[in-house]
């Protein structure tokens, strides 16, 4: 799968960059490995001595749900379809403000290792096992999405091995999230995100230059169509629009920011709640910029090929290589900012493997290395057909991450939400409704995905005439939707916005799990109960912090 061969292929100087981010992100794990503690505590390698300031946590919190499949995925549906997306920028403001307020407070307050803990505290050990089993699920999938993405990239434009580059993304993630522990995890997080909005500038950059200038471009996506106005349109239906965006994306948000493992783990790293609390608040800058790159990264491709996209002049065969063939179609002239953009490929998935490795280190207490180790295991199996076409598929794959965020992160955050904010909720009704939540997940997303398996896979030809979905809202994406079938009965909820999975699967979990929780009785006042662990952790945390004065001795790394 090679882009053509107009196409520069890397020069020396390309290579010479990206080998120096792969060096450097080693670097920074071997630093830590050396520096400070040693690594030598749980405390140290997962929590990073709770010593970290504000400004690297939130460059690192951005980073972990931003990788490569953001950074090809949202040109892609922008040149295709306008705008629009952008408007999930207005979920960021709620989706940041209530972790800030409500879960940190919670969890800093009661000093936990893991935020699985919280489910045992609040129900019992079976519930804390189900959510982590959950969780382990969600980031396995996604590190699968993430880590495959870059390595096609590379595999287009140097003829890189695919599953080399695979091997060695995995190897270089393992080995500097296992030596160096979060404090590496967030270092590299903080450089490879300057890397990752560098390249991203560069391209913009030159694209514009290559446009005829700031003007001439915004004239031309302009009168193309592509500048989106606010769809206020109701219908859930509609894969994106203000309220999927905005209110859809809220949700969505909540179960990333809110109670994802990876992220609690940062605010629990933070030296204090307040810098916690000041962190997620920086996040939201820090994601308006990674929006806003992309998003104008789509226009400039549009201002440059205007409808005659290079999937239609056939120099692509898939809309994968649409970001790909531009950096390379403008970028050929200018030595090392294809091997810049490459980097900030893999920059952008490097930091998302190793927060989920991280993660998942500390959700299951064994070292990063027997996680990298399995998950490197399983990626060096050859995949079946299926996971081909939907891993090959861009689109699918941009979709595909925001949509394992809906239909497993939901149900997590459906679950934590039933614990904090229902006092009457019971355990048997924490676990009936998470798996109440992962069935209706499951029937609406592999629903979903099945009725629409044809007409994703026909590529439609851009025509000249405006696209924008504000006229014409059946436009979903690179399939549409036959206009005179308005889907009814069960093919109305299989044809829900993916943008809505992760609202209606949190809701069905607090619904199922208080309709249980009432049937089942009994409860032995939770409401006392969270008052008793507030008091319980208090004291623990005054205690804890004057153990900490002491120089610690606790067990070694696992
Ligand atoms: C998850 C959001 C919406 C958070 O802003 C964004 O980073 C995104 O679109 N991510 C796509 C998945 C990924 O890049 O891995
Ligand atoms: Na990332």
């Amino acid at each position: 799968m090679h882009l053509v061969d107009s196409i520069a292929y890397f020069t020396i100087i390309d290579y010479v960059i990206f080998a120096l981010l792969l060096v450097a992100s080693m670097a920074i794990g071997l630093y830590y490995a050396f520096t400070g503690g040693r690594q030598r505590t749980t405390q140290e390698f997962m929590y990073a001595d709770r010593s970290m300031k504000c400004l690297p946590l939130s460059l690192s919190l951005m980073a972990t749900f931003q990788s490569a499949v953001a950074i090809i995925g949202t040109p892609a549906e922008v040149y295709a379809n306008g705008t629009q997306y952008w408007f999930i920028g207005c979920s960021y403001i709620l989706g940041l403000l209530i972790p800030a307020h409500i879960f940190i407070p919670l969890f800093y307050r009661l000093h936990l290792t893991s935020v699985y803990q919280y489910l045992e505290l609040r129900f019992c050990k079976a519930v804390r096992i189900c959510g982590t089993v959950t969780f382990i699920f969600q980031m396995v999938i996604y590190m699968g999405v993430g880590i495959y993405t870059p390595a096609l990239a590379l595999n287009a434009v140097t003829g890189f091995h695919l599953w080399g580059a695979v091997l060695a993304t995995g190897l270089v993630c393992t080995l500097y999230t296992a030596l160096g522990g979060l404090k590496a995890v967030v270092w590299t997080d903080v450089f490879q995100t300057v890397v990752m909005f560098t390249g991203q500038l560069a391209v913009i950059i030159v694209g514009v230059h290559q446009a005829g200038g700031l003007s001439d471009a915004w004239v031309k996506v302009r009168d193309g169509g592509r500048i989106s106005g606010i769809d206020l349109n109701p219908d859930p239906t509609v894969r994106h629009t203000f309220w999927t965006l905005g209110v859809g994306g809220v949700f969505l948000m909540l179960s990333l920011y809110g109670v994802n493992q990876a992220q609690v783990q940062r605010y629990l790293s933070s030296r204090t709640e307040k810098e916690a609390v000041m962190s997620c608040y920086m996040v939201f800058p820090c994601l308006q910029v990674a929006l806003m790159l992309s998003c104008l990264m789509g226009l400039v491709m549009y201002a440059c090929y205007g409808n005659n996209s290079p999937l239609e002049q056939q120099y692509i065969t898939s809309k994968d290589q649409m970001v790909l063939y531009f950096v390379m179609d403008m970028l050929q002239n200018f030595p090392g900012l294809p091997g810049l953009f490459v980097a900030c490929l893999f920059s952008a998935s490097l930091s998302t493997i190793s927060s989920a490795f991280n993660s998942l280190a500390t959700v299951t207490m064994v070292s990063t290395f027997s996680a990298g180790f399995h998950f490197w295991m399983n990626s060096s199996f050859k995949e079946p057909p299926f996971i081909t076409f939907i891993f090959k598929n861009v689109v699918f794959r941009f979709k595909a991450a925001l949509s394992i965020f809906g239909m497993v992160g939901g149900p997590l955050l459906g679950l934590f939400c039933l614990g904090i904010f229902f006092p009457c909720a019971n355990s048997i009704g924490a676990v009936i409704g998470l798996a109440a939540g992962l069935v209706m997940s499951f029937w609406v997303g592999i629903g979903g995905f099945l009725s629409r398996m044809p007409s994703s896979v026909q590529v439609l030809p851009l025509n000249s005439t405006n696209t924008v979905p504000a006229a014409s809202g059946n436009i979903t994406g690179p399939a549409v939707i036959d206009a005179a079938s308005r889907p009814v009965g069960l093919n109305g909820l299989y044809s829900l916005s993916y943008m809505w999975y992760s609202a209606l699967n949190s809701s069905t979990v607090v619904l199922i799990g208080l309709v249980i929780s009432f049937m089942t009785g009994k409860k032995h006042g939770p409401e006392e109960l969270l008052i008793v662990l507030y008091t319980y952790t208090e004291e623990r945390n005054q205690k804890t912090q004057l153990d900490s004065q002491k120089p610690s001795n606790s067990s070694a790394r696992t």
